[in-house]
């Protein structure tokens, strides 16, 4: 974080400190999380399978209320949800869903404009049910994105994609990020996507914040040393052995 003479530069789009949650008497699942993300960083989070990615992210979505009082936590006003299905309201046209609970007599161009963005420009009038796995993802995206949220907030929302959508949807939410600089917190299970996607990829570990790394390379391909390096130091901590990272 950039400071100066100890004095905050960077605004901050989330603050959580000493985060703790749990669901029985075994022990927690968020044992003391600290985190910050800047105004229009791109953090990834990592961390094996039950380490509570999605319970960081439902406790920053607001969307479970009993972690009040178990930490402190700051968002902005502003924040969106996408998820690993796109969650359409299958009675409602793209459109209709895009714009659904905006106000403001100019919300269907903001929803024709964002459709657009994201590469369904024409399906405007299309139901949920026309639209490929992709296609539902890309009109999730600008359901979130209308709404010029301060703080997105991505649970594996490639999950279900085959491997050439996502490919495609990487470069699409890139694009999207970069025209809105929304900070964002992409929930993943691919560590490659993290570093193609993220300037910070975090690992939790054990309801912390194990690996914190910032990813600063010029080209982000997968061909590159230090690509490589970093791959190599989030598997290691995944517990990922040599033979299955082909
Ligand atoms: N509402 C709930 N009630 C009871 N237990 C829960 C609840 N939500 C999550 N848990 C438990 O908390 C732990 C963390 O779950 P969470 O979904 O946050 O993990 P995750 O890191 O996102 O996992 P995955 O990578 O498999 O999606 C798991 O053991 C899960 O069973």
């Amino acid at each position: 974080m950039a400071t100066d003479a100890g004095r905050l530069t960077t605004e901050l789009a989330v603050r959580v400190r000493d985060l703790h949650r749990s669901f029985n008497a075994d022990g927690g699942v968020l044992n003391g999380l600290d985190l910050d993300i800047a105004a229009g960083e791109f953090v990834a989070l990592i961390g094996r399978s039950g380490t509570g990615k999605s319970t960081l992210l439902r406790a920053l979505a607001g969307l479970d209320r009993d972690v009040a009082g178990h930490g402190r936590i700051t968002v902005p006003e502003q924040v969106s949800v996408v998820f690993q299905d796109s969650r359409l309201l299958p009675w409602k046209r793209v459109l209709d869903n895009v714009t659904f609970g905006l106000r403001g007599s100019d919300s269907a161009d903001r929803g024709r404009q964002a459709l657009e963005e994201v590469g369904l420009a024409g399906r405007e009038r299309a139901w949920p049910y026309q639209l490929s796995g992709g296609e539902q993802q890309r009109a999730a995206l600008a359901r979130s994105l209308v709404r010029e949220p301060q703080l997105l907030l991505a649970d594996e929302p490639f999950g279900a994609l085959d491997a050439l959508t996502r490919i495609r949807m990487h470069a699409l939410l890139r694009k999207l990020c970069e025209a809105h600089r929304p900070a964002v917190l992409l929930v993943t299970h691919d560590v490659d996507e993290a570093i193609v996607l993220a300037d910070r990829v975090i690992l939790l570990d054990a309801g912390v914040v194990a690996i914190d790394v910032r990813v600063e390379l010029a080209r982000r391909s997968r061909s590159d040393a230090e690509f490589a390096k970093l791959r190599t130091l989030l598997l290691d901590k995944l517990g990922v052995d040599e033979e299955a990272r082909r």
